[in-house]
């Protein structure tokens, strides 16, 4: 097989595949001295995801949402996360509509002035998730639904609409604890509404 960078992959072998992909990577690495490794990894793919923040500059305020979130829960964390919205991009789909779409659902809201700000690895150790960050605007006037998710699929999904300060307060208190949540608030603080 091809070498990249001193890393010569082997196998890739699935180990699971119901909801996500688990494979097992098996791959030789060429050390600095010139010896070589035979090492394996388990990549959960597991991704790609796509999240947005609103906030309404003249208000002060943002949309963030509450739902049921298993692994939180077999973690000892509680069962709910209060989360930026987000959901998973569609192979064939762009992030942006991902979010478009996902506003709508989760939030009952349009967005205007979708802005993209990062593109992550959540957890490269051992997940392919890339996620997508975006900001946006909305105001009253955008909030046309109930949002909610799809019963469907088994989504609950509560709108909580408060203002920066006090999400921000909500990550000091340990009460908001989603990583992309706390990025996308402290890029929402540093850009003061200007955006
Ligand atoms: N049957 C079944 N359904 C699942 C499973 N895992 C998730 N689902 C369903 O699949 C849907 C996923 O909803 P989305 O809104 O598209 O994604 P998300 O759960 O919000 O995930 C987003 O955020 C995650 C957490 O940050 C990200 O990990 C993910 O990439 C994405 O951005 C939900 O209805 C959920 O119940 C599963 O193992 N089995
Ligand atoms: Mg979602």
């Amino acid at each position: 097989m091809e070498e990249k960078g001193g890393i010569r992959i082997q196998s890739r072998e699935v180990l699971s595949e119901n909801w996500f992909r688990l494979e097992k990577v098996t791959f030789d690495q060429r050390r600095a001295d010139g010896s070589e490794q035979r090492l394996q990894r388990e990549v959960y793919h597991n991704g790609p995801g796509a999240a947005v923040l609103p906030v309404d500059a003249e208000r002060g305020t943002v949309l963030l949402v509450r739902q049921l979130r298993i692994p939180a829960l077999v973690n000892g964390d509680g069962l709910m996360l209060i989360e930026a919205c987000a959901g998973m991009v569609e192979k064939g789909d762009d992030p942006a509509r991902t979010v478009l779409q996902e506003a709508e659902q989760e939030m009952g809201c349009r967005l205007q002035g979708l802005r993209k700000v990062l593109e992550l690895y959540t957890s490269p150790g051992a997940s392919a998730e890339k996620l997508h960050l975006f900001l946006a605007r909305y105001t009253q006037d955008d909030r046309t639904g109930q949002g909610g998710g799809l019963a469907g699929e088994g989504e609950q999904i509560e709108v909580l609409e408060m203002p920066l300060g006090q999400a921000w307060a909500m990550v000091e208190s340990g009460e908001i604890i989603d990583a992309k949540t706390v990025i996308l608030l402290q890029h929402a603080r540093l850009a003061g509404g200007g955006f």
